[in-house]
């Protein structure tokens, strides 16, 4: 049937299944390939299920190889409520067959070939979550995983090139039953899809959810870039960002399965309520192994706090030049030489022998590893004076002179083992120190803003800060390698001072990273002002891509929200939303802020969908205890937590960044804009959580740069 538009209803409504005959007699021959798949992932699961590791060689082997059996079945599980395919591809001669379980299926393959179906053999695809066969010897796809190569065209085909497909079909689903379906011809004008509108639409109930079956065509091509490339991507709130880096992550596991799991995907976040948040979407996507962690989590949470000018000196690259010269200052001039006995055998290596020695080596490693082979290269000439006094020493001696007494005593004087907490303690507490690895890179004024006015007694007492942590951090690589990953996903990229990104640069040497953020939205004093810079200091040759086209935020709010733009990032354009949002936006003066929201969200918990209110952080307490005394349920994030899964969360505006609600209510935007030197910045990233409606509540006059929208 080309050219037809949509039959049944889409995923929410309730569904006209079939409009006419022929939308009837499709969707009973698409429900029975449903059935069809559905039951041949039984059997895949049973017959993973009765693999035993038993085989095994010895006791390790067969946890692992145990482990990797409850991995396949656990990643077999169907689970009702999501739909084993959401798509159809037909090239000619493919759609019209009466059941499309008849139709040639293409290059039979196997479970471990789940990648290599041949396209041109295909003449009907289902794409879908995972791989499906069934059992016969031929094991024949009945659903392709979306991330197979051949499933590119399910996104990227359109009228400009059909990649040899003629119609593209998409499913509208209730729970695990398929309710309607929608087919473009790809030759024809693009036209929207109501199925992806009301995928757009749909409120939110929890957390995230994956977007797989309508990736846009110009996120596909972020999903599907090249493990080589580093990839970074500006986009507005509600571009679809963070579902993008997160659609990469599970492409790239999938193409990259064996050298991925053995050098590790991390996606880094800017808090554990946010890493709840989207913490199911990998999981759906059948991908459990990765992990999830914030900057705090790699680098240590902070147990200080200091002014923000400090941060920014500590923040800034600059500091990577300090930190190496006040390490490389702890080696230490040798006084005397190595002195090594040996029996009634005294040999010597003089003092000025162990200086060249150790200057040859200084700053040309690693730390640790300059210590080794220090030692190393002394014992060596022990050897050599051994031989030359007629002995015959083996490698073995050489070992047993590096790790000797004397030795030890020489290494502790001059090349001494250090700890990056000992380091970073000696430089902060001592202007001398400071002034002598920072001359020529710091100011004085920058010097005086990171010394400790009251040095702690020692490095076990200090109290580091969030960028104390990095300086450690990149303390910790020149004395001993960090080891990369295979691939980072960076979220909020924008928000990470110099030397956090250098942090992360170091987990990714060997790879490549995802960098995803918005200038628009960076709140820290060391905000990212341009992309390249990030990725000067991540040490990633990358491009830098654009997302335009909002699919959360209403466009009446983003554009009340733009007004703020000229403020914080002059430089960008204002973003576009893909829904219009009339009605969306309520802008109301109120002498009560903290009651009028508590009777706001109270009406907005009627509706359906998540519901977030969200306030200074100082007045997190009082909306808190005004919802209590209401008798309103609630949940209140903070740094640690998720809200404990209530519909309605009270969320302090420094949290906000990343998260979506259906209704957002915002009390008090002055106070948030006042808080903090980034105040506006905040304020935007507070404004743009709202998918359906933002209600805004104010005692104080808005900030001048909101424009206040006129009284419906
Ligand atoms: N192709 C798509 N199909 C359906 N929904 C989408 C699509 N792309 C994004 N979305 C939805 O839009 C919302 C915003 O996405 P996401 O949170 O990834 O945006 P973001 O750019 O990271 O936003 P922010 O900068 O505000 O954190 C999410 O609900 C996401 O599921």
């Amino acid at each position: 049937m080309p050219g037809r538009a949509a039959h049944g209803g889409a995923t929410t409504t309730a569904s006209p299944i079939g409009a006419d005959a022929a939308g009837a007699d499709v969707l009973t021959a698409e429900r029975a390939h449903l059935a069809a798949a559905r039951e041949a992932l039984r059997r895949m699961r049973e017959h993973a299920a009765s693999l035993s590791a038993d085989m095994a060689a010895d006791w390790v082997s067969r946890m692992y190889l145990e482990s990797l059996l409850d991995q396949r079945v656990a990643a077999l599980a169907d689970h009702p409520d999501t739909p084993l395919f959401f798509g159809r591809m037909d090239r000619d001669g493919g759609q019209d067959r009466d059941s499309p379980d008849d139709e040639p299926a293409g290059k039979r393959t196997g479970e471990s070939a789940e990648q290599s179906v041949e396209e041109d053999e295909l003449t009907t695809m289902y794409v879908g979550r995972r791989h499906v066969h069934d059992d016969g010897g031929d094991r024949r796809p009945l659903v392709l995983d979306w991330r197979a190569p051949v499933c590119r065209a399910f996104y990227q085909a359109g009228p400009a090139d059909t990649m040899g497909w003629r119609t593209r079909r998409r499913f509208g689903f209730r729970g695990g039953e398929l309710t309607a379906y929608e087919d473009e011809p790809l030759d024809a004008p693009v036209h929207t899809s109501a199925l992806l509108t009301a995928e757009i639409e749909r409120p939110r109930t929890g957390p995230m959810r994956d977007i797989v079956a309508t990736i846009q065509p110009e996120q596909d091509v972020i999903v599907r870039a090249d493990l080589g490339r580093t990839v970074c991507v500006q986009g507005a709130p509600g571009t679809g960002k963070t579902a993008v880096g997160l659609h990469r992550a599970a492409y790239l596991l999938f193409t990259h399965r064996e050298r991925l799991a053995r050098s590790g995907v991390l996606i880094v976040g800017p808090n554990r309520a946010f890493l709840a948040y989207i913490s199911s979407v990998l999981p759906a996507l059948g991908e459990v192994r990765v992990d999830q962690a914030t900057v705090d989590d790699l680098l240590g949470a902070p147990t200080g706090t200091e002014p923000a000018e400090a941060s920014a000196v500590k923040g800034d690259a600059r500091m990577a030049d300090v930190l190496r010269k006040a390490l490389w200052r702890h080696i230490r001039k040798p006084e005397e030489g190595l002195v090594y006995t040996s029996g009634v055998a005294r040999f010597r290596v003089p003092d000025h022998e162990v200086r060249e020695i150790a200057a040859g080596l200084r700053g040309t490693t690693r730390y640790a590893a300059g210590r080794d082979m220090f030692a190393q290269r002394l014992a060596h000439r022990i050897l050599v004076l051994m031989e030359q006094r007629g002995g015959a020493p083996d490698d073995r001696v050489q070992d047993q002179v590096a790790r000797s007494r004397p030795m030890k005593r020489l290494l502790d004087a001059v090349w001494p083992k250090v700890t990056p907490e000992l380091v970073l303690h000696a430089l902060l507490s001592d202007a001398d120190a400071l002034r002598a690895a920072a001359r020529g890179v710091l100011t004085d004024e920058e010097q005086a803003a990171i010394l400790w006015a009251r040095p702690p007694r020692s490095h076990r007492s200090a109290k580091w800060t969030a960028a104390d942590r990095a300086l450690l951090d990149e303390l910790g690589d020149l004395i001993e390698r960090t080891r990369s990953l295979g691939h980072l996903v960076v979220d909020e990229a924008q928000d990470l001072s110099a030397m956090q990104l250098r942090a992360l640069g170091r987990r990714c040497a060997s790879g490549s990273a995802t960098v995803l953020g918005d200038i628009a939205q960076g709140t820290t004093p060391w905000s990212a002002r341009s992309w390249d810079e990030v990725l000067g200091h991540l040490g990633q040759d990358g491009e830098v891509t654009e997302l335009a086209v909002g699919f959360r935020v209403p466009g009446t709010v983003l554009d009340f929200a733009a007004d703020l733009l000229p403020h914080i990032a002059p430089g960008l354009a204002a973003p576009r939303s893909l829904r219009p949002g009339a009605g969306a936006l309520t802008v109301r003066p109120s002498g009560d802020p903290v009651g009028d929201a508590a009777a706001t969200v109270r009406g907005l918990l009627e509706l359906e969908g998540t519901v977030g209110l969200i306030v200074p952080d100082a007045a997190v307490g009082a909306h808190a205890e005004a919802l209590t005394a209401a008798g309103v349920p609630h949940g209140v994030l903070d740094r640690e937590s998720t809200g404990d899964g209530d519909r309605l969360q009270v969320v302090p505006a420094t949290l906000a960044k990343g998260l979506e609600f259906d209704h957002v209510v915002v009390a008090e935007p002055a106070a948030i804009a006042a808080a903090e030197e980034r105040g506006l910045a905040r304020l935007y990233v507070v404004l743009t959580r709202a998918v359906t409606t933002l209600t805004v509540l104010h005692a104080e006059p808005l900030p001048a740069a909101l424009r206040a929208p006129a009284a419906p």
